[in-house]
Parts: C-alpha cells; sequence; structure tokens
C-alpha cells in the first residue's frame, strides 16, 4: 500500500486567516473545560494536553504519556494519540479561528511508537476554509520540538452554531456547568466574529 496520503485539503479552499483577536504567539491558553479528557484538570488520567499560540494559524501542543496510556505494554494506545490530535487541533482551529467548531473526520498516520514517559510535541495549523468546513493538520515529534516524527493527522472541523452543545449536550452536565460556569475554563467564544 503506499504511503502517500491524497491530496491535502481534498477540496479547494480560501486561505484561513487567524481572528483579529486571537491570543498572540506565546499564549498559554490552559484547559477548556475541566472535564475535557484531553485537556481537562479534573480527570485524573486524561491527557492533560498543554497548548499555546504560534504564529501565524499555528498552535502548540504537548502532553507525556502515562502508564494509564498505555495499548501495548509500554507504548501509548493509537486511540489517545488520535485524541490528542483531536484535542490539538479543536484548539487550533477554536482559538485561531475563534468560532465553534467539531471535528468531521481525523485521520492519523502512525509513523513511530511512542513510549510510556515520552512527551508527544505537536505543531497543528489552519490548512484552508471552505464555507463551514475547516482543514488543519498536525504534525507529533518525540520527546522535543525538534525530535524524530512520530505521527501526522489531518482532520476536518465544521463550524456549528452554539445549539450544537446545547441540544446534544447531557442535560446533568449542562446543568453541571449551568451552576458552577467555571467549569469551562475559558471565556465564550465570540457570538458574532
Ligand atoms: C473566547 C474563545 C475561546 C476559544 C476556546 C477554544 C477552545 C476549543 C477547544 C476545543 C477542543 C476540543 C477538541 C475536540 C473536538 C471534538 O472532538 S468535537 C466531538 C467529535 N465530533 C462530533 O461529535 C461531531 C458529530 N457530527 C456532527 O455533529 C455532524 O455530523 C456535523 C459534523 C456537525 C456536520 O453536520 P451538519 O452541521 O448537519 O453539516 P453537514 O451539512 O452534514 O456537513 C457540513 C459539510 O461538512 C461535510 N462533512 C461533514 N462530515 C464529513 C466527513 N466525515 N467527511 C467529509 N465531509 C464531511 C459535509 O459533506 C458538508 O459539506 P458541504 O456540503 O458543505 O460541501
Amino acid at each position: 500500500m503506499s504511503r502517500v496520503p491524497p491530496p491535502w485539503p481534498p477540496v479547494e479552499v480560501e486561505t484561513a486567516h487567524r481572528h483579529p483577536d486571537a491570543p498572540p504567539p506565546g499564549t498559554k491558553f490552559g484547559p477548556h473545560y475541566a472535564h475535557c479528557f484531553g485537556c481537562g484538570d479534573e480527570v485524573e488520567h486524561g491527557l492533560h494536553l498543554q497548548t499555546e499560540a504560534g504564529e501565524g494559524t499555528a498552535i502548540h501542543a504537548q502532553f507525556t504519556v502515562t502508564e494509564a496510556h498505555q495499548g501495548a505494554p509500554g507504548l501509548a494506545h493509537g486511540g489517545l494519540l488520535a485524541c490528542a490530535f483531536d484535542e490539538a487541533l479543536g484548539v487550533t482551529v477554536g482559538q485561531q479561528l475563534r468560532r465553534p467548531a467539531v471535528t468531521g473526520r481525523l485521520e492519523t498516520d502512525f509513523l513511530a511508537p511512542v513510549p510510556v514517559g515520552s512527551t508527544l510535541h505537536i505543531v497543528g495549523t489552519l490548512d484552508g476554509i471552505a464555507g463551514r468546513k475547516v482543514y488543519a493538520s498536525a504534525e507529533g515529534r518525540l520527546d522535543a520540538p525538534d525530535g524524530p516524527l512520530a505521527l501526522r493527522a489531518r482532520a476536518l472541523f465544521v463550524i456549528v452554531d452554539f445549539r450544537h452543545f446545547v441540544e446534544h449536550g447531557r442535560a446533568e452536565d449542562l446543568r453541571a456547568v449551568a451552576e458552577n460556569p467555571s467549569l469551562l475554563r475559558q471565556s465564550r467564544f465570540d457570538i458574532n466574529p
């Protein structure tokens, strides 16, 4: 099987520009939701992905693989690695465009095993936008920003209305957020960006 990926983005796109209010390079974001498996600070065995704004539309992210993240003995589970990319790319889209969006499609190339104890350094960028469809991609390197390339991912995010979350979220979790808004660790998106 060929390792050459199909053309990316798969449709004609316009350049995706960072929103004028997107945080400047170097800004650390912190978790967006206390119970998010990707970044939440109240999820004991979550990924605790750390994210920071980069140049242009880039986001830098990293997380350390723990014993709780194993698939094979001593190696990270592939699904958790894909989760890290989903999160990193979600932050790239959310923070750089300042629009709510959800993952429609995520594809991941696993290029090298990722051992427990290693830190994955991810850089995500926006690749283009076509209506509500936002294309983004990322690379992950082992133990240093210029370490060996371990993963690549490409994703389609679809911009949604805030109603998406209110209509589909489990009632008790939405209630918990209404009662304790600080569970959403970051301020809300611009409604009219
Ligand atoms: C103040 C600011 C603070 C900022 C703070 C930011 C922090 C922010 C951090 C967030 C970090 C979270 C990172 C995790 C992000 C998740 O993990 S989100 C959870 C996982 N994803 C989901 O649950 C989504 C489930 N899917 C759906 O709800 C619906 O299928 C969707 C994706 C909303 C699309 O449905 P829809 O709105 O009815 O739209 P639809 O017409 O079906 O699709 C729109 C277009 O996308 C295309 N499309 C949709 N799905 C696909 C697909 N799988 N393949 C190809 N094309 C597709 C359609 O063909 C269509 O294309 P066009 O016809 O427009 O050319």
